[in-house]
């Protein structure tokens, strides 16, 4: 029987550089395949299309699968453990698999999915490496509700006060057998530090807190870890229930999908002011609380496609490959807590 095939879940919070590193690991795989498995909460496949325009041996493009179809620990028996089977078919085995999974995913029952008698025989996790934007944890992001716990305080009484940004945030670094501090560069050394020191004593004991900047890590630190997680799975599905006193996973995972977060897909013309653009997009996230938003721009007048992506208030934009056959179409993915107004931000997107 042939050897399993190791898997390692890379996960984290909207916009983390969870891509960005993939994107780089793929780059420097010395010479492994890798199969990924990439997972958006977004109706637009982004990720897919950046990893796929890297064109780099270690992973073609038949060796990246794309799942749009909500958060992947949504939907494990539809979706997840159906695509995994699939890869594991295949003639040409990888060497490794690498699931990204959506920025709203809890990492918990994806681990949990490698049990399954489908696939439990052939493929085995070898890490679940937590990206953290360390730039939104260091502004508070992901604090708990800070109204909630001074009630507490003063009620001495157990009132909740995790918002759904720090019951994910604290999920995914549960999770984690290896966190990364990304955005280092935006932290400086001695924010980087005091920040690894903080998530060392939240994590799980002997966990590995690494800085980088744009998830720029040697693959031999990513990959092959050998799985302190196996042995850690019991302690895993305590830590899932300790934050969710929910029993029924499955509900909680609804509930959790489809009812604290929205995303909708705005399209508009052709951009003309790419500068200009970029602002009005920065405004837009400021004035409506978007968590994420980016996509594909045609701008007047350049054969070249531009890549958009906002993560809070920064706004990247660059130029990355020519339309080439795609129609020339400006698609951007909007990504926000439930409630956000959907008439007001596409008016203010398409102005
Ligand atoms: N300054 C800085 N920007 C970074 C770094 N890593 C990633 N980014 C930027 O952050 C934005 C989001 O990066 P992605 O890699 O797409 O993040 P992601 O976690 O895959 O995002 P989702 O899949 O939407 O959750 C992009 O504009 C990246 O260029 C970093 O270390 N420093």
């Amino acid at each position: 029987m042939p050897a399993k095939i190791p898997a390692t879940i890379v996960t984290g919070f909207l916009g983390a550089g969870k891509t960005t590193l993939i994107r780089h690991m793929l780059e420097n795989a010395q010479g492994r395949r890798i199969a990924l498995i990439v997972n958006e909460f977004g109706d637009l496949g982004v990720d897919g299309e950046i990893l796929r325009g890297c064109g780099v041996e270690s992973c073609r493009d038949e060796d990246i699968v794309e799942l749009s179809n909500g958060c992947i620990c949504c939907t494990v028996a539809e979706d997840f453990v159906p695509t995994l089977e699939a890869l594991l078919e295949r003639e040409d085995r990888p060497d490794h698999i690498v699931i990204e999974t959506s920025g709203l995913a809890l990492p918990q029952p994806l681990v949990r999915a490698f049990n399954w008698p489908a696939i439990a025989g052939r493929v085995t996790v070898d890490g679940v490496v937590t990206v953290v934007d360390g730039k939104a944890v260091e502004e508070g992001r992901f604090a708990h509700d800070v109204a909630a716990v001074d009630r507490q305080r003063a009620a001495d009484e157990n009132i909740d006060h995790e918002t759904p940004l720090s019951e994910l945030f604290e999920d995914q670094i549960a999770c984690a057998d290896m966190i990364v501090v990304n955005k280092a560069d935006l932290l400086g050394a001695e924010g980087a530090e005091a920040l690894s020191a903080r998530l060392r004593g939240e994590a799980r004991p002997g966990v590995q807190v690494i800085r980088a900047t744009k998830g720029a890590l040697p693959v031999e630190v990513l990959l092959g870890q050998g799985r302190a997680a196996e042995g850690d799975a019991e302690a895993r599905a305590e830590i899932h229930h300790h934050h969710h006193d929910d029993d029924e996973d499955h509900e909680h995972e609804h509930e959790h999908g489809h009812d604290d977060f929205e995303t909708f897909v705005v399209e508009r013309g052709e951009v003309t002011d790419p500068a200009a653009f970029a602002q009005v997009v920065a405004d837009t996230i400021r004035a409506h609380d978007i968590l994420r938003l980016k996509g594909f721009a045609a701008v007047q007048g350049k054969p070249m496609r531009l890549t958009l992506q906002a993560v809070g208030p920064r706004v990247d934009t660059h130029y990355d490959r020519p339309f080439g056959a795609d129609p020339r179409a400006t698609r951007l993915v909007v990504i926000g807590e439930a409630g956000l107004d959907r008439e007001a931000i596409a008016a203010a997107l398409s102005a």
